[in-house]
């Protein structure tokens, strides 16, 4: 797949390229998962899911509360046992500590004694794999995303849409070729999400790798996505993919466009008889 590059934003060049290699492939083969509590009844989180992603692709997982999006993202990323099927990530089963992938979470997670560069490079620092060419890595992606005055600042003398960038950064760092967000700009207002969401994309432009987003919101997962996987909850499972076909790059002028608003609307129309069928 080729990624169109947003004009005005700062070039990585070849260090832009994942260093796990081109591979960011994710195969899932009849993957489900169910919870055993002890003394209660067991909770049948993901229904056996299907599911190709290929390598550089835009996925996002919307549907409501308790459908599964968090399970299904952390059996990807290896950090959840499956109680069925298999995924496989860059052509290898998942695991925890995978070197291709990173995870990003709601919570930015950001170290409070240290500076943003040294969150940033925490990773690097914990794989052993900390040298010059990292930190000049690192200032040139704090600089694609607008932080290189912060970079010497503490998390809390950050806004919280600046810790997110941070933390953002800090998924990047050792160049993954999958990236996993769970609903990484969830606590954020409006202005501050959607601006992230471009700023994300522009990161993606650049690069080859795949990212899988979790979220509730309905227009951040088309405005981002290439697929939406709709899914569904009680119990978990997916019940659709919608292939959004707009342009990229994509422009805030699209989220007034008639197509965002018509797939908008119909991953609504498959969540609705959901939706009203838990409140019954
Ligand atoms: N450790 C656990 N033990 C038992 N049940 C769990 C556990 N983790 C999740 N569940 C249940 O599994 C189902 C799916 O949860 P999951 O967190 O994956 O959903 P989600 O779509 O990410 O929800 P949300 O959008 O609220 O984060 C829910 O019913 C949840 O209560």
């Amino acid at each position: 797949m080729t990624h169109l590059t947003d004009v005005g934003s700062a070039t990585l060049g070849s260090v832009g390229e994942p260093a796990s290699g081109s591979d960011g492939s994710i195969y899932i083969d009849q993957l489900a998962k169910t919870y055993e509590r002890p003394k209660q009844d067991s909770v049948q989180a993901l229904l056996p899911v299907d599911l190709s992603i290929t390598s550089g692709e835009f996925v996002s997982l919307v549907g409501p509360s308790g459908c599964g999006k968090t399970t299904l993202l952390m059996m990807i990323g290896g950090l959840l046992d499956a109680t069925q099927g298999e995924v496989s990530v860059a052509g290898e089963p998942a695991r925890a500590a995978h070197p291709a992938v990173s995870i990003a979470f709601q919570k930015s997670t950001l170290l409070r004694w240290r500076t943003v560069m040294d969150n940033v490079l925490l990773p690097a620092q914990i794989a052993g794999t900390l040298n010059a060419q990292t930190k000049q890595y690192a200032r040139d992606l704090l600089e694609m995303i607008g932080l290189s005055q912060f970079e010497n600042r503490y998390p809390h003398e950050l806004s919280g849409g600046m810790q997110q960038r941070a933390a953002i950064v800090r998924s990047l760092i050792m160049k993954p070729s999958v990236l996993l967000m769970d609903e990484p700009f969830a606590a954020l207002d409006e202005f501050t999400r959607e601006m992230l969401n471009d700023e994300l994309l522009r990161i993606w432009q650049e690069k080859s790798t795949t990212i899988v987003f979790v979220t509730h919101h309905i227009p951040e997962a088309v405005y981002l996505a290439d697929r939406v996987a709709v899914m569904a909850a009680r119990p978990g499972r997916l019940l659709e993919m919608v292939d959004v076909d707009l342009p990229r790059p994509r422009n805030e002028d699209m989220r007034q466009s008639p197509r965002f608003n018509e797939l908008v609307g119909r991953i609504r129309a498959v969540l609705q008889p959901e939706v009203n069928g838990a409140a019954e």
